[in-house]
């Protein structure tokens, strides 16, 4: 069974638009796991364009499935430099108070607009193993996110992590445009079986979607997918609970 991972940036996104509690993230986490998802996905970034450190707390405090904190694990904290929103404690003080059920270690630089590249850990693996280590003792479990390159799915396993999140930005745009889609979905196909070979669970996620899901779902070993900018535009126009079951299905589940 691959379990729907629910993102929930879009929904801060939104709240962050006004001086507002509304929509509530904890709320909308809620009703995601009513309508059946199986964990909520956050990406607390140091800007705090979405997510805050808070919505962490608040989420941490209710949630009854696995909750899944993504993010660059060498930003440095930052004061906010807005009324009334709490100071970013940098991403690994974050996730040592907080203790989640998985931590995703993402190479975002601070200014990205979104994630768009996975580790090169020839340069930044000595920097991120001692992380690993450091996150597994807490009893966290840890995933790098990942470019579906076999050589380096190869070094991410002598980090020590205990999964890898494969970045499917590329197959998702292959499905959009109709190009190359069947090279581009083998290296996927490729990269999980590099990833079983070396003993690496397997999550994925980046511009899933409704359409492309049904056929990803197909990739040999897939644990987990974390889903949030698609799904939360199905929801204003299908419903959150429908939009829920719908990639449900779409999991084959
Ligand atoms: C790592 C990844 O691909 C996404 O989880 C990320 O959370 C997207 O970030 P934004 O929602 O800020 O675009
Ligand atoms: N790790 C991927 C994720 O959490 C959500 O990515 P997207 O569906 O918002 O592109």
């Amino acid at each position: 069974m691959i379990a729907l991972s629910v993102n929930l940036n879009k929904i801060a996104l939104i709240r962050n638009s006004r001086d507002t509690t509304n929509p509530s993230v904890p709320a909308h986490a809620q009703m995601c796991i009513d309508a059946g998802a199986d964990g909520i996905t956050v990406h607390p970034r140091p800007d705090q364009r979405h997510i805050r450190a808070s919505d962490c707390f608040d989420l941490a405090g209710m949630l009854s499935v696995e909750f899944n904190i993504e993010g660059n694990p060498f930003t440095e904290a930052r004061k906010s430099d807005r009324q009334g929103v709490g100071d970013y404690p940098g991403f690994m003080a974050l996730v040592r108070e907080i203790r989640p059920a998985q931590c995703t270690l993402v190479p975002d630089t601070d200014g990205q607009l979104t994630s768009d590249h996975g580790f090169d850990l020839k340069k930044d693996g000595e920097r991120v193993a001692p992380l690993v280590e450091e996150l597994k003792s807490l009893g966290i479990r840890t995933s790098l996110f990942m470019d579906p390159d076999p050589e380096q799915i190869r070094l991410a396993a002598q980090t020590g992590t205990d999964r890898i999140e494969l970045y499917t930005e590329s197959y998702a745009h292959a499905c959009k445009s109709g190009d190359n889609v069947e090279a581009i979905f083998a290296q996927f196909i490729t990269a999980a079986e590099v990833a079983a070979d070396v003993g690496l669970g397997l999550n994925a996620g980046h511009d899933l979607d409704l359409h492309n899901l049904p056929r990803f779902a197909t990739v040999p070993g897939l644990l987990e997918v974390s889903i949030g900018h698609a799904l939360t535009v199905d929801a204003i126009r299908m419903g959150l609970a429908n939009t829920v079951a719908a990639y449900q299905r779409a999991l084959g589940k």
